[in-house]
């Protein structure tokens, strides 16, 4: 049987840059637009034309740059605002005035100060001046999911004679629960005697975590359109999040009457464009497009996986856009992932004696560092370490001085050779001035190429895991050092690193490089 078509209405050009601290320019917009284009959205709504110059310059110059989806500006009632989108979406191949007014008794008393006869009046008159300038009009009843079912049985019914073709019925605050939103949905169109010429949409605020569930509630109930953002961006919570709604139609298409044209490999690197123009991180744990979407940690699932990936995984990272799933090493992680990334690096293990060793050797390391990069696992498998009696460089102690108007400095004790010693340096901070000591007293001649720091909980009582990156005659090393105070953390990596570089590791095993 054919489904029906469900229409996805992206509104993170205007919705999501409600945002407070989301503005976008106008180039930024177009450059995001353009990757909705090619993501095969169908509507575009592009900004608030009369908001600003700014937003009006962006709708007009989304609509000149977009062709293949239709472009679209958000309008209040006002004859003012009206002319100001139409104008704004002139060079639109395709272009929709969306006009809006709140039907709720709360807006339409306390924000609007009317009455409702006169919401309806508005409305009217402002779907016939659009429907007067472009064929495409859309009309939301502005907090719906609070207003009252006679209500709007009447002021839709009278647009939708005026020449709205889509109706939106959006939940503005985030205040609908999913039977009674979808229901609300489903008794409007089954009222309305002429609901069947216009597309009902939804549009749903994250209030409550409920966005998503309150849009496929909808879809379920007849909804044709969902209003949606990229990363689930938008005003407060945010709106309803574009990935999850179109995987979850595709996800669980054996559930969803409708079907979506989208291009879901466009997903990742959209939501990656959105998040940097807008600086807004994406969380590792958020659907579809969050690092750890298709992460595995644990062994277990680890072990499912790569027998068959199904077993803990619904959707294909590539189908979203991800380069491949990934099976990351921790504590968590059990034998058969350990075995398959070692076997991935080339190092073959002759028995299971030999993995049970390493493996308790990796699970030791696992308890100290939050991941276990592939570099950890080569300088692990490395049988040559140095010896702990080899070791020529032990950190003893150190104070460091951080103090405004003064230059850092640090006092460092160390054994060299077993013997202690002690040199005091400044530096342009207490890390460089406690790298400087320890130079002074080791005087290795490496360059530091790379210095970073974790934390490996959260929290400012949490071990902080510093790794130093030094090259010296072409040969690199990297060294770790983890304690809460940063600086002894940093000291430590560092001391690492030369350790390694003494014992000429690299020269026998050049797996523990980069
Ligand atoms: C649920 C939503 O997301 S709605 C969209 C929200 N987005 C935005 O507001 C972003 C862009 N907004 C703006 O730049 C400004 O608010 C503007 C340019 C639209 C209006 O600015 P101002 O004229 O200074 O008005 P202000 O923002 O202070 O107040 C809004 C006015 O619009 C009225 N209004 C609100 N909705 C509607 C509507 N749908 N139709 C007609 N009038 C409306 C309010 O009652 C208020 O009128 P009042 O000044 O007579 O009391
Ligand atoms: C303007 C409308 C559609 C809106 O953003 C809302 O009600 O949340
Ligand atoms: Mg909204």
């Amino acid at each position: 049987m054919s489904k029906d078509r469900l229409i996805i209405f992206d509104t993170t050009l205007r919705d999501g840059e409600q945002s407070p601290g989301a503005s976008m320019t106008r180039d930024e917009k177009v450059r995001i637009a353009k990757m909705l284009e090619k993501m095969g959205v169908d509507v575009i709504e592009a900004g608030f034309a009369i908001a600003s110059v700014g937003d009006f310059e962006s709708v007009r110059a989304v609509a000149d740059a977009v062709k293949n989806s239709t472009v679209c500006s958000l309008a209040r009632t006002g004859a003012e605002d009206i002319d100001r989108a139409a104008e704004a979406l002139r060079s639109a191949e395709s272009g929709r005035i969306h006009t809006f007014i709140a039907t709720s008794p709360i807006h339409m008393e306390y924000k609007l100060r009317m009455a409702p006869d006169n919401v309806v009046e508005r409305a009217v008159a402002a779907v016939k001046h659009a429907r007067n300038l472009v064929a495409d009009v859309e009309f939301s009843c502005e907090d719906a999911s609070r207003s009252e079912y006679d209500f709007m049985c009447r002021i839709i019914e009278q647009v939708i004679d005026a020449g709205a073709r889509t109706i939106n019925l959006p939940d503005t605050v985030g205040y609908g629960e999913p039977g009674e939103y979808g229901e609300m949905v489903s008794r409007l169109m089954n009222a309305i005697p002429n609901a069947d010429k216009a597309v009902f949409s939804v549009h749903c605020h994250n209030d409550l975590g409920l966005a998503v569930a309150n849009s496929l509630s909808a879809v379920m109930h007849g909804a044709r359109q969902v209003e949606c953002t990229i990363n689930g961006l938008g005003e407060r919570a945010g709106n309803a999040s574009l990935e999850e709604l179109v995987m979850a139609v595709r996800t669980r298409a054996d559930i969803f009457p409708v079907e979506v044209s989208v291009d879901a490999t466009q997903i990742v690197p959209t939501s990656r464009l959105v998040s940097s123009i807008t600086g807004f991180p994406v969380q590792p744990n958020k659907a579809i497009v969050g690092a750890n979407a298709f992460a595995h940690e644990s062994g277990i699932h680890q072990d499912g996986v790569l027998k068959y990936r199904e077993t803990y995984e619904i959707m294909r990272a590539e189908d979203v856009g991800w380069n491949a799933n990934k099976l990351v090493l921790g504590k968590h992680s059990g034998r058969a992932a350990f075995k398959a990334r070692l076997e991935e690096l080339g190092i073959s293990l002759d028995n299971q004696a030999a993995l049970n060793l390493a493996f308790t050797r990796f699970k030791e390391l696992a308890d100290k560092k939050h991941e276990i990069f592939d570099e950890d696992l080569q300088a692990l498998m490395s049988d040559v370490q140095p010896e702990e009696s080899d070791v020529k460089y032990r950190f003893i102690g150190l104070e460091a001085v951080s103090k405004t108007g003064l230059k850092p400095r640090a006092d460092i004790e160390l054994a060299v050779d077993n013997t202690p010693q002690q040199a005091s340096a400044e530096g342009d901070g207490p890390v460089d001035a406690a790298f400087k000591a320890t130079e002074m007293l080791v005087n290795s001649g490496a360059n530091l190429l790379l210095y970073s720091v974790n934390a490996i909980t959260s929290g400012t009582d949490s071990q902080g895991e510093v790794q130093v990156r030094l090259e010296k005659d072409g040969t690199i090393v990297n060294g770790n050092g983890a304690d809460t105070d940063i600086i002894i953390a940093s000291v430590k990596a560092y001391l690492d690193a030369l350790n390694l570089l003494e014992a000429g590791v690299l020269k026998a095993h050049p797996q523990r490089g980069i």
